[in-house]
């Protein structure tokens, strides 16, 4: 019997570098967990399924009340946990997903200054008992995020929001990293994408080996309980 999958999320504000990132993460833990038969699904939000990716168009592009805007986001959410990351994670396999809850959070709540109670409500009914293991957040000042972004393509719906919005939904990103340290890591995305490589491999090999440890610990415990 495999072990439970992992869950990590990738996080920050438009022009982070997260989706950069998140390729090298999911090729180098797919080195890792392919020869333990563990598959490594890289997926996102607003999107993930196919209903997900439909609505993706729709929330990046149409402007609509700040609390539709979350319900949506919401939504979607609760499609790819069900089409996805549940499945996936029961299966033992591990799941990278760029963007998550804190997403909803920082944006509709920091950004939008959605009241947080009806966001934590949110999440109570969509995932009362699933949180990511991991999440990462590349955290950057607000003025490199914009270079890198009108340096690069056409900006949706979101990334023509004024710095105030993105101040906002940045500070709330690090609020919550504040509030759940054990889980949040933040990565200094000013770096140099070599240097945030580094960082990133000693956070995954710390990851790969509390997950070989706590394996072995599941193993011991199925063989003693006769649950193998
Ligand atoms: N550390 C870095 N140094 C220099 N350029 C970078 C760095 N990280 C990413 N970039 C460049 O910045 C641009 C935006 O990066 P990327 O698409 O990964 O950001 P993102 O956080 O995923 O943005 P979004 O959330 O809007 O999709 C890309 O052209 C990427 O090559
Ligand atoms: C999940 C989620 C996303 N958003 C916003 C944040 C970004 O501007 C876009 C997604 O674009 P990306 O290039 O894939 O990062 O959607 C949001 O406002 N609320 C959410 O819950």
């Amino acid at each position: 019997m495999k072990a439970t999958g992992k869950f990590i999320t990738f996080e920050g504000i438009d022009g982070a570098g997260k989706s950069t990132h998140i390729v090298y993460v999911a090729e180098r833990l797919r080195q890792a967990l392919s020869s333990r038969g563990v598959e490594v699904i890289s997926s996102r939000e607003p999107g993930g399924t196919p209903l997900g990716e439909t609505l993706r168009e729709v929330l990046l592009q149409q402007k609509m009340h700040l609390e539709t805007e979350a319900l949506l986001m919401f939504a979607v959410r609760r499609e790819h946990i069900a089409q996805v990351i549940q499945p996936a994670l029961e299966r033992g396999d591990w799941v990278i997903s760029d963007r998550f809850t804190d997403a909803s959070f920082a944006y509709q709540g920091g950004g939008r200054h959605l009241s947080l109670d009806k966001l934590n409500a949110l999440e109570q009914w969509v995932h009362p008992d699933l949180q990511p293991d991991l999440t990462l957040l590349f955290d950057v000042p607000l003025a490199v995020a914009r270079a890198r972004l009108d340096a690069t393509r056409e900006l949706d719906k979101f990334e023509q929001e004024k710095a105030d919005f993105f101040a906002d939904t940045r500070n709330e990103y690090l609020r919550r990293a504040a509030e759940f340290p054990q889980r949040f890591r933040i990565i200094d995305s000013a770096q140099s994408i070599a240097a945030i490589r580094d960082e990133l491999d000693g956070i995954i090999d710390a990851l790969l080996l509390s997950a070989t440890e706590q394996n072995q610990v599941n193993q011991i415990h199925q063989v003693k309980t006769g649950n193998a």
